[in-house]
């Protein structure tokens, strides 16, 4: 993505969130990312994982606790303002809509609509770049309900980076992607400067791309920390309840290790 885009820091304090308060389905998650720090979310299905993302890109209201981008409460600011700051690729697939891939691309650019006004110059150019950059210039015209789930996958990423945040949440974005195109879309995310939380089921993909990683389990965060102090054979291995070894890689990355699971 351009090269103007910048992360910026994301603090969580004992977030807390279930739909009545006798049900929470997280509680006291609380972590710091710098700018540019790349976290993922990994744990079993139920854990939590997603509920929490919607805690952070004001998807729901915390039942306790406070989430603070550059300083400032995430609720003490506008819907707009926030959208301004903060992406999201979730899981969900739009449905059959009636529109181009440029036309979900340009999506991203709403929150910096002024008013009542069309698209700027600026606009256009942004959806273009993020077009390009996902290698979809050539689907712009297709109309995106006939994608293959991989494509439209890259589609709402390049949505989301045409909304030049600083902050991207994901949710699982490699779901539908094949081998070639996850090891691409991380390499592709890994490369910008922003600050990146995403889930991840894929353990080995996670140690590989993230900066730090949080485990959780049962609605609370277990474990945070680099992905050689949070993803260790023991803590697999108790979370998933699966047989996990780690393997250290040789290649030109420095600490770079895989895991090879089974069940137990
Ligand atoms: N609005 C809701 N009301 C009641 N239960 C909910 C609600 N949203 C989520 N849940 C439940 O909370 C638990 C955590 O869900 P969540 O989607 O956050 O898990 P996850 O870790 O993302 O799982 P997965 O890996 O399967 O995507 C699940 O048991 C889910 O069924």
């Amino acid at each position: 993505m351009s090269c103007s885009s910048k992360g910026c820091p994301i603090r969580v304090n004992d977030v807390g969130w279930g739909p009545k308060p006798t049900q929470y389905l997280v509680r006291d998650v609380s972590f710091s990312l710098d700018s540019g720090d790349r976290l993922a979310i990994v744990g079993p299905n139920g854990a939590g994982k997603t509920t929490l993302l919607r805690c952070l890109y004001r998807g729901v209201t915390p039942l306790e606790g406070r989430v603070e981008i550059d300083g400032q409460d995430i609720w003490q600011m506008s819907a707009r303002q926030v959208a301004r700051r903060i992406a999201v690729v979730l899981q969900e697939m739009p449905g059959d809509f009636p529109f181009t891939v440029r036309d979900v691309v340009m999506m991203g650019r709403v929150p910096w609509r002024e008013g009542l006004s069309g698209w700027s110059d600026q606009d256009r150019a942004e959806a273009e770049h993020a077009l390009d950059h996902l290698d979809l210039l050539r689907l712009a015209n297709r109309q995106f309900s006939t994608l293959s789930g991989g494509e439209k996958q890259r589609v709402l990423v390049a949505r989301a980076l045409a909304q030049k945040p600083e902050i991207l949440i994901l949710d699982e974005p490699t779901n539908h992607l094949d081998i070639r195109h996850q090891l691409e879309i991380l390499d592709l995310l890994g490369g910008l400067n922003l600050t990146i939380i995403t889930t991840l089921h894929d353990i080995n993909l996670a140690a590989e791309f993230a900066s730090h990683v949080a485990l959780m389990q049962g609605g609370r965060m277990r474990a945070f920390g680099t992905p050689d102090a949070v993803l260790t054979e023991q803590a697999l291995s108790g979370t998933f309840g699966v047989l996990a070894a780690r393997q250290q890689v040789d290649d030109r990355r420095a600490h770079r290790f895989s895991f090879s699971l089974a069940l137990n």
